[in-house]
């Protein structure tokens, strides 16, 4: 038996959710909240739990499935990943947005934190790279410094059809065949929608190796699908573990009890911030683990609640910015800001029980008190003992604040933190009353790009992105 299939253990690397700094008791009533605060949401909390429930059992939620129901696909992706590992020496991501975060994120929590850069018998998979843009430059640096017949390219879109995705994945295949012939699809792995897109299309004529994303599950949602699976098993990474973990917080998360839940209690808590007018979310990390965890979040919380439209119909311009933020870096940039700027954030730190690397600050410089008193202590007591001082110092500024503590840093809790808050954001959708799954504000921008490259069907786009005001030249300096 794995260490994750065993109760004890499972329960000791539970992450655990701190609250404390969010209420009155400790921030005082001005900023704080009460329990009658919260009392008073019970309707609404209850029908929010309820609409979680149906929206479940009628498939509208099927990201919170995934730690469920994917055994033959785990045997499939860990074969997949067993043979890239053997073959390649580099695996690409071309992806962005959901399609990229998720991958980038589990990759640096659980791998080396400089991977790439040990040597090959020290890594188990091949070098990882995600390509998350279409800047030019990035292109050629990968290509620089890869082998195009031992890299594997798993080209990642949910749609099938994003330009940003589509336009690499076009270079990519023209160099691959160029190179390698009609063998060149070996080296493609497609990732994406079972019906909708291109991708597909391509896949199938192309004859690419290909992992489908199911159908209810939105990009921003599906790092637990082949998303973010195939590329942390041809990393090593255990995906089997991480699923546990997931399914381990999913079940924590299912009841309707707010101080039982800690997805509900964190979304609650930012509900009744947001309604306070904080319209900034901080994520601060205290481990560089966890750094791209922010960045994952950021776009989980911004595209999942940034909405002008409720369910209802009226304009409500819901959202709350996401900022990212790292301990102990942006404590010598930020957190002047954060404890006597404006009331108008709420910051989430991620806590590390233990790390896994113990380092010892020796004993020197023993004339020098104000330098001398480190000597002795670790480096993980000091990072950690930073991470409550910077909380103390916002709760007695009286800011808002909480922390996730994972115990261990490892695949069982980092399965646990991507499912806690996948349902945080779900259940805040809930509470504002908006559709968090879907993003309708990126359209405006990727059809004005469609219509400036000149994509068939939209003229009249074209037309009208023509006949916007013309930019004045004084205001041009
Ligand atoms: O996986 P896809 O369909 O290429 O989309 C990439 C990203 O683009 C968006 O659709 C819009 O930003 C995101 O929701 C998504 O994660």
């Amino acid at each position: 038996m794995n260490n994750y299939q065993q109760p004890n253990w499972q329960e000791e690397m539970r992450i655990r959710v701190d609250i404390n700094n969010m209420m009155e008791e400790f921030i005082g009533p001005e900023e704080g909240f009460s329990r009658r605060q919260i009392a008073s949401l019970d309707s609404q909390i209850r029908l929010a739990h309820h609409n979680m429930r149906e929206k479940r059992k009628k498939g509208g939620m099927d990201w919170r499935e995934l730690p469920f129901n994917q055994d033959d696909l785990i045997e499939a992706i860990n074969k997949t990943a067993e043979d890239i590992r053997g073959r390649y020496e580099a695996f690409v991501v071309l992806g962005i947005g959901g399609s990229a975060l998720g991958p980038l994120a589990v990759q640096t929590a659980l791998n080396h934190l400089h991977y790439n850069e040990l040597q090959a018998e020290k890594r188990v998979g091949p070098r990882f790279y995600v390509v998350d843009n279409v800047d030019p430059e990035r292109m050629q640096a990968l290509f620089d410094i890869i082998d195009l017949q031992k890299t594997v390219f798993n080209v990642i879109s949910k749609s099938g059809s994003t330009s940003e995705t589509m336009s690499q994945f076009m270079i990519v295949s023209k160099m691959l065949k160029e190179k390698l012939g009609s063998d060149y699809a070996k080296n493609i792995i497609a990732t994406t929608d079972q019906a909708k897109g291109n991708l597909i299309r391509l896949a199938k004529e192309e004859g690419y190796t290909t992992f489908i994303i199911p159908e209810g599950v939105g990009g921003r949602f599906s790092e637990l699908s082949p998303v973010g699976l195939l590329p942390a098993a041809v990393c090593g990474i255990d995906i089997k573990e991480l699923l546990a973990g997931a399914a381990f917080m999913d079940k924590i998360c299912d009841q309707e009890e707010v101080f039982q839940n800690p997805a509900y209690i964190l979304a609650v808590l930012q509900y009744l911030a947001m309604k306070n007018g904080k319209n900034i979310s901080v994520m601060m990390p205290y481990a560089d683990s966890l750094k791209f965890f922010a960045d994952w979040y950021a776009q989980l919380w911004a595209e999942s609640l940034g909405k002008r439209m409720d369910l209802s119909n009226n304009e409500v311009y819901t959202g709350q910015t996401p900022v990212k933020a790292l301990g102990t870096t942006d404590q010598h940039s930020q957190v002047q800001l954060y404890t006597e700027g404006p009331f108008d954030k709420v910051v989430t730190f991620l806590g590390v029980g233990k790390y896994r690397i113990s380092m010892e600050i020796p004993k020197i410089f023993l004339d020098i008190p104000a330098v001398a008193f480190l000597g002795g202590h670790t480096m993980e007591e000091l990072i950690t003992a930073e991470q409550l001082a910077t909380e103390y110092a916002l709760m007695k500024a009286q800011r808002l604040n909480c922390t996730i503590t994972l115990p261990e840093v490892n695949a069982f809790t980092i399965g646990q933190l991507i499912q806690l808050l996948e349902i945080k954001t779900a259940f805040a959708g809930e509470l504002l009353n908006i559709n968090a799954f879907d993003q309708p504000g990126v359209e405006e921008g990727k059809n004005a790009t469609y219509a400036l490259l000149g994509r068939p069907g939209y003229e009249d786009k074209k037309e009208e992105l023509d006949s916007r005001p013309a930019k004045r030249k004084e205001y041009i300096l």
